[in-house]
């Protein structure tokens, strides 16, 4: 698959969020929401009422990522209003199957994401049930970290193993990705790019995304995998 770019509002002006969208509507993919509930991570952003707003706002599909306490009651809900795609976490869902298996029921595609410390080993057996797996390149929380290159080896796990199985499923990473780092992550086999401060700190978003994207596609088109 050809590389995907998905800016994160994160970084985006929370005040002028249906602008701010459509800053990066020509040029990315997704536009990815980040949804914290102060309890999985130590932030709180916005809910589902946001993303409603969004969702007739945006030309763009919208790539919820919840990271939050309870995803198992919460995410049916964001597929059903109509994301394009949700992730639960690994590490908070207690029913992971039964809840990707209630997102893509819903019509949106099933993420699965882990932090940086959590292996992918583990959920191996779990690919058959996902369209994505997220990796953290930073701990979840905020934008504006430093990409954690301690991941690096876990990104090229994962392509081995979606790989191995000959599923379809994308490989996402999110965190830290911007300009310096985005061509190692595609070297080890990521294909979709959540970039927040990257994109929302550059005077030009648009122009940012279409750059990252370059630059993932030069690295992909040089890497093995
Ligand atoms: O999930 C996140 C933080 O938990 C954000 O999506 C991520 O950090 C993007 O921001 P930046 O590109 O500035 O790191």
């Amino acid at each position: 698959m050809a590389p995907q770019i998905a800016p994160s509002i994160l970084s985006a002006d929370f005040a002028r969020l249906a602008e701010d969208v459509e800053r990066i509507a020509r040029s990315a993919d997704w536009v990815h929401v980040d949804v914290m509930d102060n309890h999985f991570v130590p932030n709180l952003t916005l809910g589902l009422p946001i993303v409603e707003a969004l969702l007739r706002n945006s030309a763009l599909p919208l790539d919820c990522h919840l990271m939050i306490e309870d995803p198992d009651r919460w995410a049916p809900q964001y597929a059903e209003a109509g994301a394009g795609s949700v992730t639960i976490h690994a590490e908070a869902a207690k029913a992971p199957i039964r809840t990707l298996r209630a997102i893509r029921a819903a019509g949106a595609r099933a993420g699965l994401g882990v932090n940086p410390a959590t292996p992918v080993d583990g959920f191996e057996d779990l690919l058959g049930e996902i369209d994505m797996l997220l990796l953290m390149t930073v701990e979840p929380g905020f934008g504006g970290q430093k990409f954690l290159d301690v991941v690096l080896p876990k990104v090229r796990r994962a392509r081995e193993l979606i790989k191995g199985r000959d599923l379809p499923v994308w490989l996402q990473v999110d965190g830290g990705v911007s300009a310096e780092t985005i061509e190692r992550c595609a070297e080890a086999g990521a294909d979709v790019f959540v970039a927040g401060s990257a994109v929302y700190g550059a005077d030009d978003p648009a122009e940012a995304v279409r750059r990252l994207r370059a630059q993932a596609e030069e690295a992909t088109a040089k890497a093995d995998w």
